[in-house]
């Protein structure tokens, strides 16, 4: 269990996140979701300690990580595998190569700078891109891939970290549609299939609607929603978005919302 408590954080004097409090089930598939500066970022940055709370605490099964320190919190961000939006691949190095860079974390100093592999490890990352239809790609240079590609490659690499969590930052705002579907049904993928939490920062209501079983609305750094996708009605949601509103729901999707009780769409 993942548990966010009392969880602020300041810039300045700004507050980019205020008194979160949330507790996340093991396997859950939660969507954070919210306009622009609300504090979904932030939120998942904290919990893989990219960005420290000001005030509050996140504790994961017993421990608390926010007071985690060296290796300690080194194997925290292990388990706790983020993806960003930007993939972050190295360019010039093979995919396999990036893939095994997820289990930095497991092998010695000297084997990680050599760039010893075992052979465990090797199978294990092309194992990892075996579940994204990408062993093909092995070795090729990251950089010579398409985004929907890379980001995959970024996955299997979370994957590879054998995390008890994934942070998943707008992993899908700069692909195309038929990328985004392969890519959110990745993640799916790893949730269903390996029971890894998956908490998702989308801009999509209709892919969150889709993939999420647990929504989380953000507004000012406030948790403002926090249910099953069917609960989030138009109104909740143009109260959510604001002005932002038209860029995230169409009045397509609003009339389809409005008869609909479950999310639908999303592959297994
Ligand atoms: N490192 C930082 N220094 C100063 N202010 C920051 C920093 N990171 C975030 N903020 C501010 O905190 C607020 C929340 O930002 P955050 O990126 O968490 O929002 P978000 O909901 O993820 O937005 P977006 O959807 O645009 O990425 C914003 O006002 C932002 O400008």
């Amino acid at each position: 269990m993942l548990a966010i408590e009392g969880v602020s954080r300041r810039f300045g004097g700004k507050a980019a996140v205020s008194n979160v409090n949330l507790e996340i089930a093991p396997g859950a598939f939660i969507g954070v979701i919210g306009r622009s500066g609300a504090g979904k970022s932030t939120l998942l940055r904290m919990l893989n300690r990219l960005v420290d709370p000001s005030e509050g605490k996140i504790v994961f099964d017993g421990v608390d990580v926010t007071a985690l320190r060296g290796q300690a919190l080194r194997d925290w961000r292990a388990r706790c595998a983020m993806i960003f939006q930007q993939f972050h691949l190295i360019g010039r190095l093979d995919v396999l190569t990036n893939v095994l860079m997820g289990r930095l974390n497991k092998v010695s100093t000297a084997s990680a700078v050599l760039q010893l592999w075992s052979k465990e490890d090797k199978a294990l990352a092309l194992s990892a891109l075996e579940q994204f239809d990408i062993a093909s790609l092995a070795a090729q240079r990251a950089d010579s891939l398409s985004g929907g590609q890379q980001q995959r490659v970024a996955i299997a690499r979370a994957l590879v970290q054998e995390p008890s969590i994934i942070l998943a930052d707008e992993p899908i705002a700069s692909l195309d549609p038929r990328n985004t579907k392969v890519v959110m049904d990745a993640l799916l993928r790893i949730n269903k299939h390996f029971g890894i939490t998956v908490i998702c920062n989308l801009h999509s209501l209709d892919l969150a609607r889709s993939y999420c079983d647990r929504l989380v609305g953000m507004a000012a750094g406030q948790v403002v929603f926090d249910d099953v996708p069917a609960a989030l009605t138009a109104e909740a949601a143009r109260e959510l978005y604001g002005l932002e509103a038209g860029e995230v729901m169409d009045s397509e999707t609003e009339a389809n919302w409005a008869g609909q009780t479950s999310p639908a769409g999303a592959a297994a």
